[in-house]
C-alpha cells in the first residue's frame, strides 16, 4: 500500500517566504483586484525573488459569493494571468473545504496553480484529507492552514497538524487568523508542531498584525524550526494586514537568515506597485486592535464595518461580541445577527 505521506520539497533557502498579497490582500481590497494589478504585482514579486505567490479570492477558491463578497475579476482569470507573468515563482491557491470544491481545485490547477493551501478551523483538520489526496494526484505542492490557532492549545494543534500530514500535507501552518497570539503562545505552538511533524513536513506560520506581532512571531517561528513564513506587500491582508513581506525580508537579512529575496526590489514593489492601488493602508486602527485583543477572525473586519454603517452600531462592539461568541471563519453571516442584536440592545 502506498504511504499517503508525501515528501516535503527541498528548501532553496533557510526560510521560504510565501507571499499572500494577492490572496489575503483580497480581503482588504474587498475582492476587487483587476488583472492589471495582479500582473504588475506578480511581475514585481517574481523579479524580487519570490518563490511562491498566492492568488485567490480572500476566502479561497469559490469564495466569490453573497456571503463573502463577489470578486471583480474571476479568480481563474487572475490565476492564469499570474502564471503567465511569473518566470520563476510558483503560483499557489487557497482552498477552504466547503467553500471551494474538488472541481474548483482541478480548474485552478488547469489555470496554472502549482500549490494548494487547504485551510480548516484549527480543530477541523479532518475535513482536509480528500483535498490533500487530490492535490497529490494532481502533483501539486501542499500546505495546510490550521486557522484561528490561538483558540487551540499547542498539543491539540499538533494533533491536527498530524492529521493533515498523514493525509499528504507537506507543511501544516500555525495560522494566527486573528493576529492574537502573544509571543510565548506562538512559540509553544511552533515547538509543538515541529516536535510532532518536523521530521516529515515543514511547519509554517501565517501572521496578522492586529497586535503588531506578525514579524516578531515570524522570527520566533524561524528560531523554533518553522520554515515557511507568510507575508504580504504593504501588509495587504485582512484586519491590520499580514506580516509585511518587505519587512520580513529585511529582518531575516539582518539576522543572516537567507530567503532568496531582494530587499530593495520588494521595498520598490511595495511602494511603487502595491501602494498606489491600496484602498487604505492596513493598519492597527481601533477595530483591528480589537480583533487581536478579542481574538476575532481578521477577515471579519470589512464585514463588521459595513454592518456597523447599516445598523448604526460601532464596529468595535460588533467585533467584541463576535469574540465573545467565539465565531469562526465561515460564520460571516452571523455578523449581521450580532449587529441587529446590538442595535436592539441599544434602543
Ligand atoms: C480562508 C480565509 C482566511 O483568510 C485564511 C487566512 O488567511 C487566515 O485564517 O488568516
Ligand atoms: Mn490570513
Amino acid at each position: 500500500m502506498n504511504d499517503p505521506r508525501t515528501t516535503r520539497p527541498e528548501l532553496a533557502h533557510d526560510v521560504r517566504i510565501i507571499d499572500t498579497t494577492l490572496r489575503d490582500g483580497s480581503h482588504a481590497m474587498a475582492h476587487q483586484f483587476t488583472e492589471a494589478q495582479v500582473r504588475a504585482t506578480v511581475r514585481a514579486l517574481d523579479r524580487a525573488g519570490a518563490e511562491v505567490i498566492e492568488v485567490t479570492h480572500g476566502d479561497g477558491l469559490g469564495g466569490s459569493s453573497f456571503n463573502y463578497g463577489f470578486s471583480r475579476t474571476p479568480e481563474l482569470d487572475l490565476i492564469a494571468a499570474a502564471r503567465d507573468e511569473a518566470e520563476r515563482a510558483k503560483i499557489a491557491v487557497l482552498l477552504v473545504p466547503g467553500i471551494g470544491t474538488a472541481d474548483d481545485l482541478r480548474r485552478a490547477h488547469d489555470a496554472g496553480a502549482q500549490m494548494v493551501r487547504v485551510a480548516t478551523h484549527s480543530t477541523e483538520a479532518d475535513v482536509s484529507p480528500q483535498h490533500f489526496g487530490l492535490a497529490n494526484e494532481l502533483g501539486m505542492e501542499t500546505a495546510g492552514f490550521l486557522m484561528m490557532a490561538h483558540r487551540t492549545g499547542p498539543e491539540e494543534l499538533a494533533k491536527q497538524a498530524r492529521i493533515m500530514v498523514d493525509a499528504g500535507c507537506q507543511a501544516p501552518y500555525v495560522t494566527d487568523s486573528a493576529g492574537a497570539l502573544l509571543m510565548h503562545e506562538a512559540k509553544a505552538r511552533f515547538e509543538a508542531l515541529v516536535a510532532e511533524v518536523g521530521d516529515e513536513a515543514w511547519v509554517g506560520y501565517h501572521g496578522h498584525q492586529n497586535l503588531s506581532l506578525g514579524v516578531a512571531n515570524s522570527v520566533l517561528a524561524y528560531e523554533a524550526g518553522v520554515r515557511y513564513v507568510d507575508g504580504s506587500l504593504c501588509a495587504l491582508g485582512a484586519g491590520a494586514g499580514n506580516s509585511p513581506t518587505e519587512v520580513l525580508a529585511a529582518v531575516f537579512d539582518r539576522l543572516g537568515v537567507t530567503t532568496g529575496l531582494d530587499v530593495g526590489g520588494l521595498v520598490d514593489a511595495a511602494e511603487e506597485v502595491v501602494r498606489p492601488y491600496l484602498p487604505r493602508w492596513p493598519k492597527m486602527d481601533r477595530n483591528a486592535i480589537v480583533q487581536g485583543w478579542a481574538g476575532v477572525y481578521s477577515s471579519f473586519l470589512l464585514h463588521a464595518e459595513r454592518a456597523a454603517d447599516r445598523y448604526g452600531v460601532p464596529a468595535q462592539d460588533i467585533l467584541r461580541r463576535c469574540g465573545e461568541l467565539a465565531l469562526v471563519g465561515g460564520q460571516e453571516d452571523m455578523i449581521i445577527d450580532v449587529a441587529v442584536q446590538l442595535a436592539r440592545e441599544s434602543r
